[in-house]
Formats: C-alpha cells, sequence, structure tokens
C-alpha cells in the first residue's frame, strides 16, 4: 500500500543543538536505510520549510505507523498521512 505523508519537523527553539544534530543524524540513517530496503519510496523537501512529502510502500496502515511512529524526530513532527490508490490513467506499472 502506498501512502503519501507531510512531515513537519519542529525542534523547540531552547533544545540542546547536539541533541538535535544527533537525533537528526540517526533520522539520516534510518530514511536511507528504509529506502534501501523500498519501503520509503520518495523523500522531498518542501521548498523554504523544515518540512517533506514522503511516499512510502508498506503492507499495510500499522507497519506505516511503526515506521513512523519509532523515527527519532517523531517526538518533534506534526503528521498527515493520506492513503494512496492507483489512478486509471496513471502509465507507471509501480503505482500500487
Ligand atoms: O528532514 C526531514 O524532513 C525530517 C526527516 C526525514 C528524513 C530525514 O532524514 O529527516
Amino acid at each position: 500500500m502506498l501512502f503519501h505523508v507531510r512531515m513537519d519537523v519542529r525542534i523547540p527553539v531552547d533544545f540542546d543543538p547536539d541533541r538535535a544534530d544527533e537525533l537528526k543524524r540517526i533520522e539520516r540513517e534510518r530514511a536511507q536505510d528504509l529506502q534501501r530496503q523500498g519501503k520509503w519510496r520518495h523523500l522531498w523537501r518542501i521548498a523554504g520549510q523544515y518540512s517533506n512529502f514522503s511516499v512510502f510502500d508498506v503492507s499495510d496502515v500499522q507497519e506505516l505507523h511503526d515506521i513512523v511512529s519509532t523515527l527519532p524526530l517523531f517526538p518533534f513532527m506534526d503528521i498527515e498521512v493520506t492513503p494512496l490508490c492507483r489512478h486509471p490513467s496513471s502509465i507507471h506499472d509501480d503505482d500500487r
């Protein structure tokens, strides 16, 4: 199943900067590992914001929840999930 996910990262201004950098480093490793596994299919920065648009390819909504809720930056994210299904006019065979 494909899910469009918007993540808005909101780290408090008084949060320890070294700890924030460490969380971002671990988050990057996790995000890249999930991309290599094919589960995090797209990752786009929203221009001008500390936010991303992502597409996840997972077996069900429980797997999506398990992934996003264990991301290191999850405590600092607002997350919006939109389920996707195949568009009848799509020419891409992997849109499912
Ligand atoms: O930077 C972000 O958008 C938040 C998060 C998502 C992937 C990653 O490396 O960090």
